[in-house]
């Protein structure tokens, strides 16, 4: 990783693409009670006209979480780290992935009992468990999707900021990535991916082994070249690029 600022993508030649949860938004207890400032959502809906609409999100959330939170702009969008995709209008879903959920919802509702202070968030495709508002059931949360997990082997347990989340192996923000570039407006360009959280590494992988580069948020190890400090320096380097872009 290099310690030099991130440089702003190309109109012309580079596609940016973004994550939500710690990249755009900072972190809220209930996930629907996030805000995306409205200087920011014009920034991203400027930058959108002008990568000739290569801009899109790359989130854990569902589309209509995102589509929810960013309205009235409705940007391209992979959500579930890539199990929903919609690159103009129509959202598709890999329901074979999608139902592999099943058994893991089974356990959970068999598991939970009433007196549990962790937030269930269930996407379709994938199931978060969320500890943010009790920090005490972080051993519990991690145990309960390791579990529930362990139902199917084509899922598995990751950990992010105050989660656990039970989701499809092969779902990944690479993945997401990968399926947006075979697609116009994206296809032909070079990926710039900010993110912020493990999910994010194996997309700072794919956009780097596709010849553009990652960004990180925050501290931390990472396999991105760039990094930018914080959420607000994410909002600052949108800005300025606008700025210097013409957008
Ligand atoms: O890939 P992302 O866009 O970063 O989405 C990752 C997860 O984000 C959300 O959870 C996170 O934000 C919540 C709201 O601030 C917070 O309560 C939680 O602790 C964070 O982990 C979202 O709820 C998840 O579904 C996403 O997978």
């Amino acid at each position: 990783m290099t310690e030099a600022a991130p440089p702003f993508p190309d109109p012309a030649s580079h596609a940016i693409f973004l994550d939500f949860d710690g990249t755009l938004v900072d972190f809220a207890e209930d996930p629907e009670a996030v805000t995306l400032d409205t200087p920011v959502r014009e920034t991203l809906d400027r930058l959108h006209t002008r990568f000739s609409g290569a801009l899109a999100l790359v989130s854990g959330r569902a589309v209509a979480s995102l589509d929810r939170l960013t309205a009235p702009l409705r940007l391209p969008a992979a959500g579930v780290h890539g199990l929903e995709m919609r690159v103009r209008d129509t959202v598709t879903t890999n329901e074979e992935e999608a139902a592999r959920l099943k058994p893991a919802r089974a356990l959970l509702e068999r598991e939970m009992g009433d007196g549990e202070r962790i937030r269930v968030e269930d996407k379709g495709g994938a199931i978060v468990l969320h500890y943010r508002g009790a920090p005490e059931a972080a051993d519990r949360a991690r145990t309960l999707a390791e579990a529930a997990a362990g139902e199917d082997v084509g899922l598995v347990a990751t950990s992010g900021h105050a989660i656990a989340e039970i989701r499809p192996k092969a779902i990944t923000k690479a993945g997401a990535i990968a399926m947006l570039l075979d697609h116009a407006p994206f296809a032909g360009r070079l990926p710039v991916f900010l993110g912020d959280d493990v999910t994010d590494e194996d997309g700072f992988r794919a956009a780097q082994d596709a010849g553009g580069y990652g960004i990180k948020v925050g501290e931390g190890e990472t396999a991105a070249r760039y990094r930018l400090a914080s959420i607000a320096a994410v909002h600052e380097w949108l800005a300025s690029g606008c700025a210097e872009t013409g957008a």
